[in-house]
């Protein structure tokens, strides 16, 4: 292909695992469509694990090529938030026309940016300026895009739990009633930071030219028909399925040969994504409910928000006791396993998750049932797909506060591992799955429409 036709697309993702793992399948999947890729990068990134990640995707395709973004320092005292990874999206915002330059500079000329939700505000005005086409990765469920969407207009009503049930939910038009208790937790704080972006970028994120969801039919197809159809907000841009997208090659590490050693479905696979932190009390807790369970378990154990300051031996986290007396069924890991290895083994019987999407469409692609603890963000609000497709559950007694404890921990574990029933539906949702992202599916094509749709440009 030469130059002039080349469809050149960046890709500028924000910051956490979270964010930047769905940005990389993206590009690979434009890469392999003979796509070019600007792959924009923030430095310095908040994980070890983001900067392992990127350099990855660069040296296994060659028509992908990294751009670093370096970004100014944030002054703290301007920004009212303790999560790294939310100032490092502040950092990223109030960097944004440091961009301009860079996005102008590509050669041959792009056909497209692509950024993620939390950035959005503050890129938009850029592509704009530029007249370059924009489109947004949303990396979390239909439901938590459609609370997005719609947040500006109730921000400033009364969100707090009350005791009265008909006020306690939010009413956004074309979706079912969603409780406020499942609101992430700082959208309910006025002063909070990530609720100011969360406003900005609401209003925003309508002026896109295009919106893909890492989703597919069996994850919420009525959201997505309610947010194409006009009910949630009118005009507003496409909102194109593109998952669930699939781990790749290079994503691949060293495979945990353990699991080769296990009976088939007999393990719980316990991760809670990379960057929840539990409190050591909970964490024992939950070390008690695998070990009562009686089950089989490979549990990735996380006490820090970022990697690098996770310093402890897994014995001191989870008690040398512990590890002495499950050794013969359980495997603790604190670093990172490539979790869609984990979840493709046919040991793996069971994933408890705390409903990150990204765990979620993963778990649903390889078919493997979710026992769903939400730990926070929008962890409740992704997790409510899990009970209405058939996946799992999730336990909304759980909350994210209170201790569980765990004698309760082991009989939901025990009972969802007996569960047959629940085995065949998971292994159905993920025939869908697989089906929808092959050539011919619905994810497939929603591709393959949005690469001619930056072919055509702009309307
Ligand atoms: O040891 C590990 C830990 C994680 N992962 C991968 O890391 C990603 C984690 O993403 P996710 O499950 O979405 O969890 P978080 O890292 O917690 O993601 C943040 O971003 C998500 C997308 O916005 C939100 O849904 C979550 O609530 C938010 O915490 C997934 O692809 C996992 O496969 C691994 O491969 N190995």
């Amino acid at each position: 292909m030469s130059d002039t036709n080349t469809l050149h697309v960046a890709i500028l993702p924000s910051s956490g695992m979270g964010h930047l793992v769905p940005a990389v399948r993206l590009a690979a999947s434009l890469a392999a469509r003979n796509c070019r890729i600007t792959f924009i990068t923030t430095h310095p990134t908040v994980s070890l694990a983001e900067s392992r990640l990127v350099s990855r995707l660069v040296s296994f395709f060659p028509n992908v090529t990294r751009q670093e973004f370096h970004l100014l320092p944030l002054d703290r005292s301007t920004a009212n938030s303790n999560d790294p990874f939310c100032l490092q999206f502040e950092t990223i915002r109030r960097s944004a026309h440091l961009l301009s330059p860079i996005l102008s500079s590509c050669s041959p000329p792009l056909s497209a940016l692509v950024t993620d939700p939390s950035l959005v505000s503050a890129v938009i005005p850029i592509t704009e300026k530029l007249r370059l086409a924009n489109y947004n990765l949303f990396i979390a469920s239909p439901k938590m895009l459609s609370l997005l969407i719609y947040f500006p207009t109730i921000a400033n009503t009364d969100l707090s739990t009350t005791s009265s049930k008909t006020t306690d939910y939010i009413e956004i038009p074309g979706i079912p009633p969603l409780p406020k208790s499942w609101l992430p937790p700082p959208l309910v704080d006025p002063s909070s930071l990530f609720r100011t972006q969360f406003i900005a970028n609401g209003q925003e994120i309508v002026k896109s030219d295009g919106i893909l969801v890492n989703a597919f039919d069996s994850l919420d197809k009525a959201t997505v028909a309610a947010l194409n159809g006009g009910k949630v907000m009118g005009r507003l841009p496409p909102v194109i399925t593109v998952g669930p997208f699939v781990p790749l090659e290079f994503e691949k590490g060293s495979p945990v040969e353990w699991l080769d050693r296990q009976p088939v479905g007999s393990v719980v696979y316990v991760c809670f994504g990379n960057r929840t932190a539990a409190s050591r009390e909970q964490i024992r807790e939950l070390g008690d409910g695998l070990e009562r369970s009686g089950c089989r378990f490979l549990w990735v154990v996380k006490e820090k928000k970022v990697d690098r300051e996770d310093e402890e031996e897994v014995g001191e986290i989870v008690g040398h006791g512990f590890l002495e007396r499950v050794k013969e069924k359980g495997l603790v890991v604190k670093s990172w396993v490539e979790q869609g290895e984990v979840l493709a083994h046919p040991a793996v019987g069971l994933f408890l998750s705390h409903c990150g999407w990204n765990s979620i469409t993963e778990a649903a692609l390889y078919g493997v049932p979710i026992l769903g603890w939400p730990q926070g963000g929008d962890q409740k609000i992704n997790g409510e797909v899990i009970p209405k497709s058939g996946l799992g559950i999730w336990v909304e007694t759980w909350g994210w506060e209170e201790i569980v404890k765990g004698e309760e921990i082991g009989d939901k574990i025990r009972e969802m591992m007996g569960d047959e029933k629940l085995k065949v539906q998971a292994a159905r949702i993920g025939e869908e799955a697989r089906k929808s992202v092959g050539v011919g599916g619905s994810s497939y094509k929603g591709l393959e429409g949005l690469v001619e749709k930056m072919r055509k440009g702009r309307a």
